[in-house]
């Protein structure tokens, strides 16, 4: 193969091809590159690359360069590590209008006589990129989606059995407190009966945001249990905590005074809170916090609602007037 033939198949290659011979000079470059850089081979021949591309001094590229000459080390830079390292576009005649072309990078050393030489070679990968970077975005909001509740857009019943389970993973792990509060709005199936299904589902809405917008930890994610109650798990919240957030959270509720004719408690909508905390022992899992928090509630509805109730171990035996702390 002759000199020419050799030109001729480096022009029709779709990819770019630089090669710098060992003073780092430009000593090849194909027909690729001058339709994404408008620069002809006479425009770059024996300068150096830097001088070409300004902006790869101190960059990855330039390490590798120097490596393969010097070291004989082939390397490769990977859009996702590497960003458009060079100013390659599909229309270089209008810069901003054109992104820049992703590049798969391939840098070698070509061993001829005593000396090395550099091979640079460059593939675009926009369109790769830019069908990753669009699967991405689906499957996080898809992943959204799995745990958010379609109809209050908080947690669902997977998010809540997630963060509940890793919670209490890491609390015994750490033998920390964990804490849980069940939230249940009370009278609801009058409010339905009342006003209707649809009303129904506006309240339960308002509860919703209302809940998650008066938390103040970052991270803290209220999830819809089922029907009308609600749950927020607490990592490293010890019961006194988790009983001030239960009642601040109660009292936010109270004053939204959505107006409930049918309630037996108060002229608008209330939830009762119960509360629990441990720190996780062998044998313990997240059912015994979840029906600790669901003993306490029970005892705020007994209690006559619009309450927050902390579970204690009497709670289960002695009578209720001696363990209601409310
Ligand atoms: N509108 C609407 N109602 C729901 C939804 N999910 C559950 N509910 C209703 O919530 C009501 C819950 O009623 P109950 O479990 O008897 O409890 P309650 O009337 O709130 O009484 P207490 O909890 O004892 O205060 C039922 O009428 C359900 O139909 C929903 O997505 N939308």
């Amino acid at each position: 193969m002759d000199g020419a033939f050799a030109t001729k198949l480096l022009d029709h290659l779709q990819s770019g091809v630089v090669l710098l011979d060992p003073q780092v000079q430009i000593c090849a470059w194909n027909q690729w590159m001058t339709r994404h850089t408008e620069l002809t081979f006479n425009d770059v021949v024996t300068k150096c690359i830097d001088a070409v591309f300004p902006e790869i001094v101190h960059s990855r590229l330039q390490d590798c360069i120097q490596q393969a000459l010097y070291f004989k080390l082939s390397s490769m830079l990977t859009p996702a590590l590497n960003p458009a390292v060079l100013p390659l576009y599909q229309k270089p005649s209008n810069r901003n209008l054109s992104q820049r072309i992703e590049q798969l990078i391939y840098i070698t050393p070509i061993p001829q006589d005593e000396e090395v030489f550099c091979l640079i070679q460059i593939q675009d990968m926009t369109a790769t990129v830019r069908r990753e970077r669009r699967l991405r975005a689906q499957s996080t909001n898809l992943i959204a989606t799995t745990y958010r509740d379609a109809l209050t857009g908080v947690g669902n019943r997977r998010r809540f059995d997630h963060d509940l389970g890793a919670f209490f993973s890491d609390a015994y792990r750490k033998q920390q407190t964990i804490a849980l509060l069940m939230i249940d709005i009370d009278d609801f199936k009058a409010y339905n009966d009342h006003l209707g299904h649809l009303k129904g589902d506006d309240c339960l809405m308002k509860v919703a945001t209302t809940l998650q917008e008066g938390l103040r930890q970052r991270g803290d994610c209220v999830s819809r249990y089922g029907g009308e109650e609600f749950a927020l798990p607490l990592p490293d919240t010890d019961i006194d905590l988790a009983y001030s957030i239960a009642e601040r959270l109660r009292q936010l509720i109270e004053t939204l005074e959505i107006s409930h004719p049918a309630s037996r408690t108060m002229p608008h909508i209330t939830v009762s809170i119960g509360v629990s905390a441990l720190i996780p022992k062998v044998g313990q899992n997240m059912t015994t916090l979840i029906s600790q928090a669901d003993q306490a509630l029970y005892q705020a509805k007994d209690a006559g609602r619009n309450r927050c109730i902390r579970y204690t171990p009497e709670l289960n035996t002695a009578p209720k007037e001696l363990v209601l702390q409310h």
